[in-house]
């Protein structure tokens, strides 16, 4: 693989709960390689450790109550031992995150506007009125209507798939290198399900941004991945080509999760 497509690499990522028996392994050494515009689908079901991995992955974890080792390189740059500042620029600007429900990512008491141009200008130097510009452009490309007006709104004034709408919007604004997507879809019926996996594919196709897309439904990941581990108990017991996986599953556990995929199509 040339190094220069290599966006996430990641070797050895263990997490470790931390009792008062000792520690207890949560997360045995996991090794991720994402390429430029590549989907890489992470699935498994309820508590085999996909959030773990992702809030690792991103510094997330609770300090006293979980310690992990191990590298994780965003385009070449260790981010394991970065200072927290240094990780806190990085969460938005180079890594975006998606998450399952959208009404956690937004403060009810604040408008969409002030929360989508306050993140703009955390991380550029971009004035109120070019932020908000910014915003309504972005808000625009998720083909959300009346852009200006949403700003207005309250998170709990709109529809859920209009607000996972919105935080894709946000955290594809700033063109990260790689999005995490942790159950982007979980929360929303099927057409708008549909609807947010479609932007989400457009976005990659677009600006070349990587996307881990972490899912317990099979039927989501063979949408839209282009590679999958299969996780099971905090271990990925398989990992391959969207196509080999599907086709020539090796793992007894990977055979039982295909037997239980819903159909989606994306129409492609
Ligand atoms: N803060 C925590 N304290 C103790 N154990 C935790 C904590 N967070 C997660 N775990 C444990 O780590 C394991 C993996 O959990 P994780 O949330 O990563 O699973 P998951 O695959 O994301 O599941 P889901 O699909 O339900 O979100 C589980 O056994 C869970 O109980």
């Amino acid at each position: 693989m040339d190094v220069a497509e290599i966006v996430l690499e990641v070797r050895d990522l263990e997490v470790k709960l931390k009792t008062a028996k000792g520690a207890v392994p949560l997360l045995e050494p996991v090794q991720l390689t994402l390429k430029k515009g590549q989907v890489f689908g992470l699935v498994g079901e309820s508590g085999c450790g996909k959030t773990v991995t992702c809030n690792a992955l991103m510094r997330l974890l609770h300090p006293r109550r979980m310690e992990s080792s191990g590298s994780v390189r965003l385009n070449g740059r260790e981010l394991s031992n970065l200072s927290e500042e240094d990780m806190r620029r990085i969460r938005g600007r180079d890594i975006g995150f998606i998450m399952q429900n959208p009404m956690n990512a937004f403060t009810p008491v604040y408008t969409i506007g002030s929360q989508f141009i306050e993140t703009l200008r955390t991380h550029t130097k971009m004035s109120k009125a070019e932020a908000r510009e910014q915003a309504i452009a972005a808000l625009a490309d998720m083909k959300l209507p009346d852009p200006a007006k949403l700003l207005k709104r309250y998170p709990f004034q709109l529809s859920g798939g209009m607000l996972q709408r919105v935080m894709i919007a946000v955290s594809m604004c700033l063109r990260p290198a790689l999005v995490i997507a942790d159950e982007p879809t979980t929360a929303l019926d099927v057409v708008n399900q549909l609807n947010v996996l479609r932007e989400l594919d457009r976005l990659r196709k677009e600006h070349g941004t990587s996307i881990l897309l972490i899912s317990h439904d099979l039927g989501v990941i063979s949408q839209m991945a282009d590679e999958v581990a299969v996780m099971q108990k905090g271990r990925i017991i398989e990992q391959a080509d969207v196509y080999q996986l599907f086709d020539h599953p090796q793992h007894e556990y990977t055979r039982m999760l295909l037997n239980a995929r819903p159909k989606l199509s994306l129409g492609h």
